[in-house]
């Protein structure tokens, strides 16, 4: 097999508009749903920017309440045509190629509160083994990580039980040991405790004590 011309990534991460996002999340958190939200994308953005393999982290979103902050970390932020995700993920994905063409492009989900930055690091290296790529989430249903060597069409299939859209579109499901943190989406209270097991970031911790300060 042929050896990655380049490990250095641009990762595209999606942000829904904060009155429709995390809904599953709503009876668990009331009022506090999209602070929640924001520093759960905060967390995120934060550790993918930690990962020395990642060159650069474009947020794709239609809302400047989620804009504002993720901008402040380091992200680049791109304007979301509001046609669906995988739309929005396409949009920041050719961004990125035309900011850095040598780049691998890489979609990461928004939800991932306890991410580290070498657990992402493990898995981006084991992605650039390949042409198209994936990491299944935590159930095994869906998808945290889709990504593309440089120069190889940027095709993510995220939604639903994404894990098989990704098998059936050619990608490889990467089996990587170690990477618990890149795995742990949070939609419901249940991941939301899975995610404090592993131990969340600076922004969700703080928003989870505030709320449950016996969690
Ligand atoms: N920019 C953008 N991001 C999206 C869109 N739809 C979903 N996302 C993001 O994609 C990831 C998965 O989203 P979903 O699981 O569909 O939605 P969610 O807000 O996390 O949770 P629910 O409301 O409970 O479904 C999260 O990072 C969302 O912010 C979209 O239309 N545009
Ligand atoms: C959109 C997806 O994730 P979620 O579980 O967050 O809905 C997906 O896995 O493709």
């Amino acid at each position: 097999m042929l050896k990655p011309m380049s490990n250095r990534w641009s990762l595209v991460i999606p942000v829904k508009t904060l009155v429709a996002a995390k809904t599953r999340l709503a009876a668990a958190t009331g009022p506090h749903r999209t602070r929640l939200a924001v520093a759960v994308a905060s967390d995120t953005v934060a550790a993918a920017l930690g990962c020395p393999l990642v060159a650069r982290v474009i947020v794709v979103t239609a809302d400047p309440a989620a804009a504002g902050p993720l901008g402040a970390l380091g992200a680049d932020v791109v304007p979301d045509p509001d046609r669906g995700l995988n739309t929005a993920l396409r949009t920041g994905a050719a961004h990125a190629t035309r900011l850095a063409p040598g780049d691998a492009v890489g979609a990461l989900q928004a939800d991932l509160p306890a991410l580290r930055p070498a657990e992402l690091g493990l898995a981006l290296a084991a992605a650039a083994e390949f042409d198209q790529s994936f990491v299944p989430d935590a159930l095994d249903v869906g998808t945290t990580f889709y990504g593309v060597r440089p120069g190889v069409p940027f095709a993510p299939r995220f939604g639903g039980e994404s894990r098989a859209k990704h098998l059936a579109g050619g990608a490889k499901e990467l089996c990587v040991p170690g990477i618990d943190s890149v795995r742990r989406d949070v939609d419901t209270p249940d991941d939301l405790r899975a995610a404090i097991a592993l131990g969340l970031g600076a922004h969700t911790a703080a928003v989870v004590r505030e709320l449950w300060p016996d969690a």
